[in-house]
C-alpha cells in the first residue's frame, strides 16, 4: 500500500530532480560554487529560516495533541538555534555580524515563499499547513544524502559543513518524523482536500528550486541588478 507521502514525492519527481542538478546544489558537492553566491545564499536563508520557524509556532497551536503540539515547538526551537546557528557560524567566517544578518533585505523570491506558506499556515489546517513546509525538511535531507556521497564533499573546507548539516542522522530525524505526521494527517481526508494539499507541495518544491536558482543568481530586485 502507497502512503499520502508517496503521492507526494512522485508529483514532484521532474521538479526535485531539477534541484538535484542545479549548479548550486552540485556545486556545493564538488566544492565549485562561488563564495559569492553561498553567502548571498547564507544570508536570504537566514531570514527564510525565521518565517520557516513560524511555521512550527503555528503548527504547535494548531495540533490536537500535546505530544504533537510540543514535537512542533522543539522543531522550532532547532530551527532557531542549531540550523540557524550554523548561518551565523557561516556569518562569522565571512565577517558579517548577527545584527547585519538579521537585517538582510529580503529577495522577491524569499519573499514570495515565505509569505505563501505563512498564508497556508494561517488560512489552512494542520494537514494544509505540514504539506506546504514538508518540501523544505525534507528535500534538504534528500540533497544532503546525494552531497555526502560525493567524494570529498563532507570534508570540503567550505561546504563541508553545510552538507555535514543536512546529512546528519539528526536532521533525517526531524524529517522523518515530518513526514509521519504527514501521513497521518491525511488520513481520512477527501481526494479533494489531498488535491489541495499535493498543489501546496508542488508550489512550495517549485519555490525551493527557484530559491537555489536565485541564489546562484544572487537575484535581488529587477532595477538592482539587472
Ligand atoms: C530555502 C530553504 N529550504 C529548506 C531549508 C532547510 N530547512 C532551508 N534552510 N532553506
Amino acid at each position: 500500500m502507497t502512503n499520502f507521502t508517496d503521492r507526494l514525492r512522485k508529483s514532484v519527481a521532474p521538479i526535485w530532480e531539477r534541484v538535484h542538478r542545479h549548479p548550486f546544489v552540485t556545486g556545493l558537492g564538488d566544492g565549485t560554487l562561488p563564495v559569492g553566491a553561498f553567502k548571498y545564499y547564507m544570508k536570504q536563508d537566514y531570514i527564510y529560516l525565521i518565517d520557516y520557524a513560524k511555521m512550527f509556532a503555528i503548527a504547535s497551536v494548531k495540533a490536537y495533541d500535546l505530544e504533537t503540539s510540543s514535537r512542533f515547538a522543539a522543531l522550532q526551537e532547532s530551527t532557531l538555534n542549531t540550523e540557524m546557528e550554523l548561518h551565523r557560524q557561516y556569518a562569522e567566517r565571512f565577517g558579517i555580524s548577527r545584527a547585519e544578518l538579521e537585517a538582510t533585505e529580503s529577495s522577491f523570491v524569499m519573499l514570495g515563499y515565505t509569505s505563501y506558506m505563512l498564508r497556508v499556515a494561517h488560512q489552512g489546517s494542520l494537514a494544509e499547513l505540514v504539506s506546504a513546509l514538508l518540501p523544505c525538511t525534507w528535500s534538504y535531507w534528500e540533497i544532503g544524502k546525494r552531497l555526502a556521497q560525493v567524494e570529498g564533499a563532507l570534508d570540503h573546507e567550505l561546504y563541508g559543513e553545510w552538507v555535514r548539516m543536512y546529512s546528519s542522522d539528526e536532521f533525517g530525524q526531524l524529517a522523518i518524523w515530518l513526514i509521519d505526521i504527514m501521513n497521518q494527517l491525511a488520513e481520512g481526508k477527501s481526494e479533494q482536500e489531498m488535491a489541495r494539499m499535493e498543489e501546496y507541495f508542488v508550489n512550495t518544491s517549485k519555490m525551493e528550486y527557484m530559491f537555489w536558482d536565485m541564489s546562484y543568481r544572487e537575484e535581488m530586485w529587477p532595477w538592482e541588478n539587472n
